[in-house]
This record gives structure tokens, sequence and C-alpha cells, in this order.
């Protein structure tokens, strides 16, 4: 779960300074797609940087489950984003020259033994492919980005989000770059994963026009001005 609790957040501008998050209450649940929308420049990204411990507001407290990302260290804040946290960007950031598969075992912990060999890597490709199937993928684990289309390269981005099974899933604009049928498929994918696994999911998107086909997406905030629409959900 995700709580933002009264938070403010204000970058510098010229003399003064411009408010991006504005008292901001949210909850977001276990186990649920919470969409956030609004205009641009209403402060969904930095929604978004908050709670992924990139940006530490003015003020305010930012829960991911009992831990206050707003209070910790770089560092810790780093640690607990690596652990806990998924983040799905609108392109997908893949490397070019890495098969899907790889991808996935360049995260983190397994980027540092994917390189052994042995039992460990056998796991380790297994828990890739596995992913893959989950994201419905399975088969493509050789192919590189450039021989997939839009959507199975948002989708091996999905995967590799969810490698070190994150308790929280933090997506930005998944759909822009994909057509209103694809963009459908990609969401609900992410309202499939979402329940399976239990994640607490945020889902910025200026697209909810073309969703509005999705299943799921019940949960919905709008933004402006640094402000929640009121009632905000809790
Ligand atoms: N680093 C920064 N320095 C100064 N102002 C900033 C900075 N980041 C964001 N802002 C300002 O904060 C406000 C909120 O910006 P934010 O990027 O969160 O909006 P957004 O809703 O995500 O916009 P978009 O949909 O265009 O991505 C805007 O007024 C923006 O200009």
């Amino acid at each position: 779960m995700i709580t933002f609790d009264d938070v403010t957040l204000t970058h510098p501008d010229g003399a003064g300074r411009v408010t991006a998050l504005d008292h901001v209450h949210l909850v977001v649940p276990d186990g649920a797609v919470t969409v956030l929308t609004g205009p641009s420049g209403s402060g969904k990204s930095s929604l978004l940087a908050v709670a992924a411990g990139l940006v530490r507001p003015d003020s305010g407290r930012v829960l991911l489950d009992d831990d206050d990302v707003a209070r910790l260290a770089p560092s810790a804040a780093a640690a607990l984003r690596r652990e806990r946290v998924g983040v799905v960007f609108q392109q997908a950031n893949l490397l070019p020259s890495l098969t899907v598969r790889d991808q996935l075992l360049v995260m983190g912990e397994l980027g540092a033994v994917a390189g052994g060999r042995g039992q460990r890597r056998r796991e380790l490709r297994e828990h890739a492919d596995a992913l893959l199937a989950e994201v419905g993928l399975d088969g493509l684990g050789r192919r590189r980005p450039h021989q997939l289309s839009g959507g199975q390269r948002q989708r091996v981005a999905i995967a590799r989000a969810l490698v070190h099974a994150p308790s929280v899933l933090l997506v930005d604009e998944p759909t822009s770059a994909l057509d209103s049928e694809r963009a459908a498929e990609v969401v609900e994918l992410l309202v499939r994963l979402t329940r399976e696994r239990g994640t607490a999911t945020l889902l910025v998107t200026h697209d909810l026009d073309r969703l509005n086909s999705v299943p799921g997406l019940e949960r919905v905030v709008r933004m402006s001005d640094g402000r929640l629409d009121v009632p905000a959900l809790r």
C-alpha cells in the first residue's frame, strides 16, 4: 500500500517557488490499480517521483507499507526502491543489444549472478522465462527489442519491473506510444498482474478515454494544479 499523507512539494521558480503537489492525501491499496489523470503540469509525475523516493517532499508522509520514504536517506530510499518498487515508463527503455530474457536477467542482484554458471543461472533463466510467459511473451526470450512490436516491448518492460516481486508498481504513461487496441491490452495486463500479485499499482495516464473499455479501472483520481479531486480516495 502507498499512503500519501498531506504531501506538499515545491520547486524553485525564478525568484519564487512553484507548487507541484499541494497537500495531497491519497491511498493506493494493494491488489488494485489506482489511475491518476489530469492535465499537463498538474503534478502527476511529481507524485510518482515522490512515491519512488526519487524526490523528497517539502512536507508530509509517503508510506510504502510502513516505511516513510520521505524521511529516508537517499541511499536507503534507493535500496527500498530496488527491493520493493517496480517502475514502468512511457517508453520501454530496453537495451537494444540484449535478448528479451537478458533484459530481465541484468536487473540488480540477478545481474550479479547471471554471469555465473550452473544451477543458479538455470534457476534465474527459468524465473525470467516464467515472467515472460506471465506477460504473454512465452517463447520470445531469445528475441531482441527490434524484433518486437511496441506492445510486446512494453510487456518486456512490465516483466522487468516485476523481477524483484515488488509490492508497489509505479507506471507512467505506458500506452502513449501504442494504438488503442494495444493500449487496452497492456492496461488489461497491468490490472491482471496487480490482482494476481497483490501490488499497489499507481498508473498515470492521459489516455483515460481510450481505456474506458478496460474492466478494473474504477479507482480514478484527477489532479489539477497539484491538488487531487475531492473527495480523495482513502
Ligand atoms: N524540477 C522542476 N523544477 C521546477 N519546476 C518543476 C520541476 N518539476 C516539475 N515542475 C513543475 O511542477 C508542476 C508539476 O509538474 P509534473 O511534471 O509533476 O506534472 P505532470 O502532471 O506530470 O505533467 P505532464 O503530464 O506534462 O508530464 C509543473 O508546474 C512543473 O512545471
